[in-house]
């Protein structure tokens, strides 16, 4: 792995070709720099402002349930998001980041080998990719469309809950507004949404009730088959009483109470963000 300070300038070259290629997904590394061939594609989208402990929850739940190597994780960063502006970190800084996040991720998913897997080549390879669309079916045709991956392969992509909220919002689908856009996704890949109770988002019975109304048919009339809730995963998130865990609430901590760095973010992004201070640093970023 590279040191820290070599990460970031690697990134952002990498970054720049992206940016002026015509290209809207790519993969920009690879760790390890060589595995084999992929069976299915695990899909982390996130601005990963910082990688917190959630990410680390979300992806290593997903690849224990099906521990193979030949699953693939995708930490993919989107360089357009949604609904927000880019800010603090750079792109660069986030980049390097998630390349520290994958080294925390396959360390973590060591500890919980089941008997008989026994080296670092029965782990699942992780790829740190950029794409330029913001909407999940246009990620998801972008990356069966790049030549990166073999043949057409299921993708699951790891969302949270609010996530889930926004890919069914008819709002993002001009101009009939209808959820019709959605089909190729469904039609190929699946969805496994980790719950994410609070007072915004309401109870995990409220999200389950979601997908329930959604297999009922309620979201026939605006083009949203109930043959889709079948691809929608429900897990569970954080236990009660823990403490919940957000970029957000990991940007605020390093402004103020950075002891609390260790439980918000994972080992080598926390040595990251003390050594290199991507969220105070004034020098100029890539822009996509
Ligand atoms: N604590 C969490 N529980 C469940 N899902 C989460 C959690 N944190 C992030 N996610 C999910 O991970 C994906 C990427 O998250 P994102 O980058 O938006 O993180 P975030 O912590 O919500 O960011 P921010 O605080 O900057 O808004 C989204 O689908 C989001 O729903
Ligand atoms: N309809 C959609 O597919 C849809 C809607 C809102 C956000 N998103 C994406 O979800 C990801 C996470 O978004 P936030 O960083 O706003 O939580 C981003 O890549 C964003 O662009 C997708």
């Amino acid at each position: 792995m590279a040191s820290f300070q070599a990460l970031r300038p690697q990134y952002s070259s990498l970054l720049k070709q992206f940016a002026s290629s015509s290209k809207d997904f790519a993969v920009l590394s690879s760790v390890p720099e060589r595995s084999p061939p992929a069976k299915t594609l695990f899909v982390l989208d996130s601005s990963f402002n910082p990688p917190t402990r959630a990410h680390l929850r979300i992806a290593s739940s997903a690849l224990q349930e099906h521990l193979d190597p030949r699953s693939r994780l995708l930490l993919l960063l989107a360089t357009q998001n949604a609904d927000k502006p880019s800010k603090p970190a750079s792109f660069e800084d986030r980049l390097a980041m998630m390349e520290l996040f994958a080294h925390d991720l396959r360390s973590h998913l060591a500890t919980s080998f089941p008997e008989g897997l026994r080296s670092n080549d029965d782990l699942p390879a992780i790829d740190i990719c950029v794409t330029k669309k913001p909407y999940f079916v246009d990620k998801a045709t972008a990356i069966e469309a790049s030549d990166c991956y073999p043949g057409a392969l299921e993708q699951i992509h790891l969302t949270g809950y609010d996530t889930l909220i926004r890919i069914f919002n008819t709002k993002y689908y001009p101009p009939e507004h209808t959820l019709q856009p959605l089909a190729s996704l469904f039609s190929k890949h699946r969805l496994r949404v980790t719950m994410r109770p609070s007072d915004e988002w309401g109870s995990r019975e409220d999200q389950e009730e979601f997908v329930c109304a959604l297999a009922r048919g309620d979201r026939e009339a605006e083009g949203g088959p109930r043959e889709w809730a079948q691809k929608i995963q429900l897990v569970e998130g954080r236990k009660p009483g823990d403490p919940s865990v957000s970029s957000t609430r990991a940007r605020d901590a390093i402004h103020g109470a950075v002891e609390d760095l260790e439980w918000l973010v994972p080992e080598k992004v926390r040595q990251y963000l003390l050594a290199e201070k991507p969220y105070t640093r004034d020098s100029p970023s890539t822009r996509i």
